[in-house]
């Protein structure tokens, strides 16, 4: 049994796998990291193996104090990818983005791939049928917006995520709403066109904190899962077992 952890910019995910089987998701803040480890390993004694993927700021022996009772294991881009990696600068590509960039690699074969995950920023990433990781992009994230507007200004108050009436916003809230959610939305759909534009086929995978949000709002098709990057850290640490 193997414990993986995503150490986001805002969140902690953690997923608890046997082979290909799921058993328990855990989402938890930074402060929480070692109660929750610690749960966890009481609650499946058969864990074995740590698995990290770490973009946030979470010191290295947070983790590396579990090593006495389990193999711990921090995923780079030193590790084996089942992708060609064509970013023009590979040491500074997240590693989340590499873990979902393998992910998809491995999911839908032959095909091209589009993975956006919407969290603390949004980042797209591309993966053609030949299996060429080409890069994407990186946007502020839902949160991200709202705290911006909020933070760099004097006016605008910081308002939780809420579907905006209408894209004109009759108040300062509904504007807020609409400029951040419905801007969020056409962005997304924008780069999607961009996407379809110069290829004719491809699947699109949405994942992130803003998955459920978003899915039921974007005018294209599109692979909702919420867990991707957790099933993506199981596939992508199975494959370096096998590949290393
Ligand atoms: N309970 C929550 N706490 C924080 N963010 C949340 C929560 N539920 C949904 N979100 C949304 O999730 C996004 C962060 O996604 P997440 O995937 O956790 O980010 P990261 O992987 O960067 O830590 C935010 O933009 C926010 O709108
Ligand atoms: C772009 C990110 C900040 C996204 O982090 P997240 O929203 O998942 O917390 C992270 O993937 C990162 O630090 N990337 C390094 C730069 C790059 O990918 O080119
Ligand atoms: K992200």
């Amino acid at each position: 049994m193997i414990l993986v952890i995503d150490v986001g910019n805002t969140r902690i995910k953690a997923a608890v796998f046997e082979g290909a089987t799921l058993f328990e998701i855990f989402v938890f803040s930074k402060i929480e990291l070692q109660k929750n480890i610690e749960n966890i390993l009481k609650n499946f004694e058969k864990i074995t193996d740590l698995v990290v993927s770490s973009v946030g700021d979470v010191e290295k022996q947070s983790f590396l104090v579990y090593n006495v009772v389990l193999n711990v294991h921090f995923l780079s881009h030193e590790d084996p990818f089942p992708f060609q990696n064509c970013y023009a600068t590979p040491k500074t590509l997240g590693i989340d983005r590499m873990i979902l960039a393998a992910g998809a690699t491995l999911q839908f074969p032959n095909q091209n791939r589009l993975v956006i995950d919407a969290g603390t920023c949004v980042t797209y990433d591309f993966i053609d049928e030949e299996n060429n990781y080409l890069g994407g992009a990186i946007a502020p994230g839902l949160r991200l917006r709202y705290e911006a507007l909020h933070n760099f200004t004097a006016k605008l108050p910081l308002l939780s995520l809420e579907s905006p009436k209408d894209f004109i916003g009759t108040s300062t809230s509904e504007s807020i709403h609409s400029g951040v959610v419905n801007g969020f939305v056409y962005e997304i759909d924008g780069f999607i066109d961009e996407y379809k534009a110069r290829y004719s086929n491809f699947i699109i995978i949405l994942t992130g904190g803003d998955t459920d949000f978003l899915a039921k709002r974007l005018k294209n098709t599109i692979f909702a899962n919420s867990n991707f990057l957790l099933e993506s850290l199981n596939q992508t640490f199975q494959y370096k077992i096998k590949n290393d």
